[in-house]
């Protein structure tokens, strides 16, 4: 007998793209119609680690830079055991950022390099697809809550929009870039259209590690 697996569907952008509530509305429509989806998020702010990232991006503590970015790996990394055993029951992953935020982000920072960000989440489960909601920062700017976290600056996100179109050049990762300064609606239309898409293809293949 073969077990269809789910897959993983990651959402990536600069702050106040609309990742969040893509996934949302991704995985109830994916749920509406009988596909098995859960949302998972990164950073997940419950755990341990996840409460120190947290604090750090509330701008309640500081941590040395290397020592954040391998704490957002870290967070990443003890949430594979959970993620593995979902995708062998068949349920499909929507995840709000990964481990191209990661990247983006700290390589926005002076003095680190894509390559030395991209080292400790080699291996990862690789996603079936990454959807990169493309819109101007400074439109994203003018979007509910932005500016009370850390990174929160139209400097920093222009330079984290530039990392992630560099990322976006890896022939081995399935990038789509999504107009993400649409309507709610007409962008979930585009990304329900491209999960449904990778579900299928995902369904019959072992999972994939990232940057390998
Ligand atoms: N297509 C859209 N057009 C206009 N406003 C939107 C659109 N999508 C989301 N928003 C609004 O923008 C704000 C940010 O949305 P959301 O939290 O989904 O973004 P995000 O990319 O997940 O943010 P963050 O980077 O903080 O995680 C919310 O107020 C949301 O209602
Ligand atoms: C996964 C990840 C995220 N970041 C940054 C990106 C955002 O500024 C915040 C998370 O905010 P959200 O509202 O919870 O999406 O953290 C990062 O720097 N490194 C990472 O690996």
């Amino acid at each position: 007998m073969t077990c269809r697996r789910g897959a993983i569907i990651v959402l990536e952008g600069v702050d106040k793209a609309g990742k969040t509530t893509q996934c949302k509305k991704l995985v109830q429509t994916l749920q509406d119609n009988g596909v098995p989806a859960e949302m998972f998020r990164f950073p997940e702010r419950t755990t341990k680690i996840g409460q120190l990232i947290s604090s750090y991006l509330e701008n309640k503590n500081n941590l040395e830079d290397h020592t954040v970015h391998l704490l957002f790996s870290a967070n990443r990394w003890e949430l594979v055991p959970l993620m593995k055993e979902k995708l062998e029951q068949g349920i499909s992953l929507v995840v709000d950022r990964y481990a191209f935020s990661g990247v983006a982000f700290t390589s926005a920072k002076p003095g680190f390099s894509l390559d030395w960000c991209m080292n400790p989440d080699v291996g990862l489960p690789k996603p079936d697809l990454v959807m990169f909601l493309k819109v101007n920062p400074s439109e994203a700017a003018r979007r509910g809550q932005y500016g009370t976290e850390r990174y929160e600056t139209s400097a920093f996100q222009n330079a984290v929009q530039q990392r992630f179109e560099k990322l976006m050049k890896d022939p081995t990762i399935n990038w789509q870039v999504i107009d993400a300064a649409r309507n709610i609606e007409d962008v979930h239309t585009d990304i329900m259209n491209h999960s449904v898409n990778a579900i299928n293809k995902a369904a019959n293949t072992p999972i994939g590690e990232l940057w390998k």
